[in-house]
């Protein structure tokens, strides 16, 4: 390392001491913890993105964002330059930088990653870092430690892209590594334009009616409801934003989809006092057709965003219950992406009529975690599906999605995507060419042209909340479907997640996409037990990595068994035997 480089680092970071007493852990989506303790960490994977653009020779993100957590609470991440997560193998790098403490120590590890992963600082090259934050007041502070973090490596320069959804960062950063327009302004082009024509290619559009009625957002407070504010006169949409961030609301409190869909209730602003459902009622006693709104009428089709807009949920309000909702959450988000794209996958592989083009078998592959409703396992597998698990984590399912021609992934909470492999989209493109020019207009080449809008408008980078309404939109629209007949796909089976505190949460460790606690010894035999009591049980414990807790899921035929298989797992974990 250069003198100047080294004095540089050592008078940057003495202004950025780390919090005394604190260990903190790059978990399933990063850093984590109290904003008022995070400039330190925030200031050092600022200089971890730097060696990571310097290594890679790309462009890489750094969102900070703490995403459903409550607003005091902040967070950063990396996004590497696929746009996807950072590299597993660089997550140690961010552990050992954060928690460094002082800066001598900072500097030998910098050295130490240099060295290991050859990264050439040798003042020749420039690297180049996109800033991204989402809504909470802490984000300002965050970013000026980020921004030095970043200037304190030499010829690393950053690009505040400002108040954005993580998601989007995660496409800016792709989009930049591929030579493609990436503003904001190209995002809103490219979502807009391949919603539009999968509207376009919606058949027999007098079948719509459910659908064309207004859909309603809860923001979360959070970014989402502004951004889509900002495109939805371009779609063709009635929409209206409610928890948008604007009003007195705070993020994610009682709102957003984390919440809806932890509580199964509705969020705030939703309640049969807010504005909207009391008319929508009304309306429909006048004429004669009270079920008309339980049963997908006007009104209440609603979606939930979190904060930082990378999940969604769909629910449909359940009038004579007073807040219980209908939800339709990820796993039901992703059947419906699936039913979708394996229908036009078989339109098109029913045009093989020996008149040209390549044969092609397209592998479409689905990937879930364990919180994936068993009945929705149960449905894509008749659906004919090859389904994989994996760990929680989207870095984990992405990963295992991005192996298929067609990798639809999504956690139940409403984080996922659907990713088309480069070598799948060169044969669409082929063969959409082929079609042009024999049967225009014909089935086939309409179902080529709606994967190919699918691949435009889905984000290929990450899970996304604007992307993945839009393309649950467009899907309704085409089905003729409203929300509880979507629902009807399949009924979940109860289920019920508690969480536990617990001294120390890495006291659990888990095997088989954490279905299998190995340790504390016993324990696994004991949750046995528990679920050999009912019929058709299920139940699984895993350490949270973002929060500081234990994590129980329970599933069984009723909700009162649900329930009760949850909370007598929970004694487990809480109990002295095993964690204390
Ligand atoms: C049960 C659950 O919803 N877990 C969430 C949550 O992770 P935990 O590791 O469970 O805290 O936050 C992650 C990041 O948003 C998300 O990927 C994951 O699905
Ligand atoms: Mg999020």
């Amino acid at each position: 390392m250069k003198e100047e480089q080294l004095s540089l680092l050592l008078k940057s970071s003495s202004k950025f001491p780390p919090p005394l007493g604190v260990k903190l852990s790059y978990g399933t989506s990063g850093f984590r913890a109290d904003a008022s303790i995070l400039r330190s960490t925030v200031f050092r994977v600022g200089i971890l993105a730097a060696l990571r653009s310097f290594q890679t020779k790309s462009v890489i993100g750094l969102m900070i964002t703490a995403s459903h957590n409550v607003v005091s609470d902040n967070g950063v991440k990396v996004a590497d330059p696929s746009g996807g997560m950072l590299t597993q193998d660089w997550e140690p790098f961010a552990d050992s930088l954060a928690n460094a403490a002082d800066p001598h120590h900072l500097l030998q590890l910098i050295n130490e990653i240099i060295k290991k992963e050859n990264i050439p600082l040798d003042g020749t090259r420039s690297a180049e870092i996109l800033l991204g934050r989402d809504t909470r007041p802490s984000g300002e502070s965050l970013l000026e430690a980020a921004k030095e973090g970043v200037s304190s490596i030499l010829g690393a320069n950053f690009f505040d892209i400002g108040v954005v959804t993580t998601p989007q960062l995660h496409w800016m950063v792709r989009q930049r590594n591929l030579g493609l327009k990436a503003s904001e302004a190209d995002y809103f082009e490219q979502l807009s334009t391949s919603f539009r024509c999968l509207m376009d290619l919606v058949p027999n559009k007098s079948g719509m009616a459910n659908t064309s009625e207004k859909l309603i957002l809860d923001g979360a407070n959070g970014i989402g409801g502004e951004k889509l504010e900002m495109i939805k006169e371009s779609l063709g949409l009635v929409i209206e934003v409610r928890n948008s961030g604007k009003g007195a609301g705070v993020l994610n409190e009682k709102v957003g989809a984390d919440f809806v869909q932890k509580e199964k209730i509705l969020p705030r602003s939703f309640g049969p006092n807010d504005v909207g459902f009391r008319s929508a009622e009304i309306f429909a006693v006048v004429w004669g057709f009270r079920g008309w709104i339980k049963f997908g009428g006007g009104g209440d089709r609603c979606a939930s965003f979190d904060g930082d807009a990378d999940r969604i949920v769909y629910f449909s309000v359940i009038q004579e219950t007073g807040n219980k909702i209908n939800l339709v959450d990820g796993d039901k988000i992703l059947s419906l992406f699936a039913l979708f794209i394996k229908e036009q996958i078989s339109i098109l592989q029913q045009g093989k009529d020996g008149k040209g083009g390549s044969e092609y078998h397209a592998r479409i592959g689905v990937v879930q975690t364990a919180y994936a409703n068993g009945a929705s396992t149960d449905y894509l597998k008749r659906l004919g599906l090859e389904v994989m698990f994996t760990p929680t984590g989207v870095k984990y399912l992405h990963e295992q999605a991005a192996a298929y021609d067609i990798g639809i992934y999504f956690e139940a909470n409403g984080h996922g995507t659907v990713l088309f492999s480069e070598k799948f989209l060169s044969w669409l493109e082929e063969r959409n060419h082929e079609l042009s020019s024999v049967s225009i207009g014909s089935e086939q080449q309409k179902a080529a042209l709606r994967l190919v809008a699918v691949s435009k408008l889905i984000n290929q980078a990450a899970g996304d909340a604007l992307s993945g309404l839009l393309l649950v939109e467009a899907i309704l629209q085409h089905m003729g479907w409203s929300v509880n007949k979507w629902s009807e796909l399949y009924q979940d089976l109860p289920s019920r997640q508690l969480k536990v505190k617990v001294l120390d949460r890495k006291a659990v460790v888990t095997t088989n996409a954490e279905t299998v606690a190995v340790e504390p010894p016993g324990i696994q035999e004991a949750i046995n037990a528990e679920i050999a009591k009912y019929t058709q049980g299920r139940s699984f414990i895993r350490p949270s990595g973002t929060e500081d807790v234990v994590r129980v899921y329970a599933e069984a035929p009723t909700q009162e068994e649900a329930d009760s298989l949850a909370k007598s797992v929970a004694h487990l974990v809480e109990g002295p035997e095993y964690l204390k």
